[in-house]
């Protein structure tokens, strides 16, 4: 989906300034050499009238020619200084860009990245960015000096004749006049090509990461043929910014061409009348010719812009999704903290003001230390009791407490380090096994982690492993079986030491020894912290201290496996049904 933006936005220019500024000395320093360069070149003409003059009374030109290989050369070498700082300044300029983008994306509140395409996201970091470089150079700079070097050429051609200037800027003005038409639709075209790049990137995303399902659906047509039209609609609007771009860049060629012939007939008739001599309009005429490299400078700059400006609008969009506050990183527990105590009093919650209330008042209440499982039937809000103590959400009404302190009130990455998260799909991210292994806590000592692999059944594994842990483990963990992945996460949440463990569905795809070992492994951890568990298995329930029974957002009963068969019919039905079928 793409991501909207506000009416509010500020406009582009302001946009790019605020990019720019930590480097506007750099930059400042890039446009004085370009404009020495610029500068430099203006004394030609001056130099060439000398040289007319000079060879016209049947004086030796030696030294005008010397001093106008000078000026060359010394134009070349500042010009080639003054672009390799722009350069430079501008990919610094794209490097601010993307940091700022990528520390913002680590910060999203879930709800922003549950309504956006993360393939999107990402073509605003990689691709987006990348055109602030062509905008800061071309744009910006451009449109400084270039500008700057335009009003000077102006300048010494109303010094040399103002009747000629007034010929030119007439043609000019009608040039600028169909400019202002061509210049917006290059900024729409650009807006949708980028636009179908972030599509293309989605599609992307969706059919990578699920590349096996795709191949086994047979779906490679239908998703080639997505990717295929994102492509070819991106192709196609940036073909029609290039059509723009190249009738904008003409337009400017060809009204510098029609002044040039404009000038050579006024003037010819102003030379042949005696209004002017020779020279004078052969340094006009130079003028003129110099005049062409900053209009089109100006244009292409102008040009540019509309696509730094479309790119600048998307990256902007992105940076308005809602964002987590900035908080410290939190210390992690020390093995031994206290388990903490929860409680949910009356929450009302729903993903989104467009759907349904998942939770419609739940209540219950978590004592320090146990084991407390929570079941009910699929789409109970089982799993979501879990995403709203990890503050991924907050809930609309009714308050959650941790050891009697709202969440709200915690420092976010304070509430997160005192818990430890298993999701449902145990997710294990590309990179070594080690690296999966102590992503939650990358200072655990080499004891806790050999201690911890045991007490996961991950020893066997990691001994049959050619690097050990440090066998890397593909896209997502795809080198692992689905028990092996559980494990890692498992294993990833107890080496945080947490105050709070939340377990959802952890050991479904364990076999029978595995499960009864990981079994002994939580009730172990259960002595010492507060442990939840969503838990499908008979063979859980019945080891906890509560059981949670919800149903349709609700809790409907709390108590012991024992208490609950004989007092909850929805629980005696699951006991019967779901547990036992799964119990292995
Ligand atoms: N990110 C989300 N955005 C919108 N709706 C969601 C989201 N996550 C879950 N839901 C909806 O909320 C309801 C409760 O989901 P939840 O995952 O909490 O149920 P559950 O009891 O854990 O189910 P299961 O046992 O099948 O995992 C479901 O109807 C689901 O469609």
């Amino acid at each position: 989906m793409a991501i909207a933006g506000t009416r509010s936005d500020p406009p582009a220019w302001r946009l790019l300034l605020d990019y720019v500024r930590p480097h506007r000395w750099a930059l400042l320093a890039g446009a004085l050499l370009s404009l020495v360069t610029g500068g430099t070149g203006l004394l030609l003409p001056l130099v060439a009238r000398g040289l007319i003059d000079d060879l016209s009374h049947d004086r030796t030109i030696t030294g005008a020619l010397l001093a106008m290989s000078a000026l060359v050369v010394a134009n070349a070498a500042v010009g080639a200084l003054g672009s390799y700082v722009l350069r430079r300044t501008a990919e610094s300029v794209v490097l601010g860009a993307r940091r700022a983008l990528s520390s913002y994306l680590l910060r999203l509140r879930i709800s922003a990245v549950d309504r956006s395409e993360p393939g999107d996201l990402m073509a605003r970091i990689t691709s987006d960015t990348t055109l602030l470089r062509e905008v800061t150079t071309d744009s910006l700079v451009g449109l400084g000096t270039e500008g700057l070097i335009l009003v000077a050429t102006v300048v010494m051609m109303g010094l040399v004749d103002p009747v000629l200037l007034a010929v030119t800027l007439g043609v000019i003005v009608a040039a600028g006049t169909v400019l202002s038409v061509i210049v917006p639709r290059i900024n729409r075209a650009s807006r949708q090509a980028q636009d179908a790049i972030g599509v293309m990137g989605a599609s992307l995303e969706r059919i990578l990461g699920a590349l096996r399902t795709v191949k086994a659906s047979g779906a490679e047509d239908r998703e080639e043929r997505t990717l295929h039209a994102a492509a070819e609609e991106s192709w196609r609007q940036s073909i029609r910014a290039a059509k723009w771009a190249a009738a904008a860049g003409n337009t400017a060629g060809l009204s510098m061409q029609i002044a040039f012939i404009t000038v050579l007939a006024v003037g010819g008739a102003r030379v042949a009348t005696g209004a002017i001599d020779v020279g004078t309009l052969v340094a006009f005429l130079l003028y003129v010719f110099y005049l062409m490299q900053p209009i089109q400078q100006v244009v292409g700059a102008i040009t540019q812009y509309q696509t730094g400006a479309a790119a600048l609008s998307r990256i902007q969009e992105a940076l308005q999704l809602p964002a987590e506050p900035p908080s410290l990183p939190a210390q992690l527990p020390s093995p031994g903290a206290e388990p903490a105590a929860l409680a949910f009093d009356d929450v009302r919650f729903r993903y989104a003001d467009d759907l349904p209330y998942v939770h419609h008042g739940v209540t219950f209440s978590v004592p320090a230390q146990g084991m407390t499982a929570f079941v009910g039937p699929s789409g109970a809000g089982k799993t979501t009791v879990f995403s709203l103590i990890e503050r991924f959400y907050d809930p609309e009404s009714g308050a959650i407490t941790l050891d009697g302190r709202d969440l709200a009130d915690w420092e976010l990455s304070g509430l997160r380090s005192a818990i430890g998260y298993v999701e449902q799909d145990a997710p294990v991210l590309s990179g070594s096994l080690r690296d999966n292994l102590l992503l939650g806590n990358p200072d655990a000592s080499a004891d806790d982690l050999t201690r911890v692999l045991k007490t996961t059944r991950l020893d066997g594994l990691v001994s049959r492993l050619p690097k050990g842990v440090d066998t890397l483990v593909g896209h997502r963990g795809t080198r692992l079986s689905g028990g092996e992945r559980q494990r890692v996460a498992i294993a990833r949440a107890l080496l945080r030491h947490p105050r709070l463990l939340l377990l959802d569905e952890a050991t479904s795809q364990l076999d029978a020894v595995n499960e009864a070992a990981l079994r002994d492994t939580v009730a172990d951890v259960a002595r010492t912290t507060t442990v939840l568990v969503v838990a499908h298995r008979l063979s859980t329930v019945t080891m906890a201290d509560r059981i949670v029974v919800m149903d349709a957002g609700r809790v409907r009963a709390v108590g012991t496996h024992r208490e609950l068969v004989s007092a909850d019919p929805l629980y005696a039905e699951l006991a019967a049904t779901q547990f036992l079928a799964t119990a292995g």
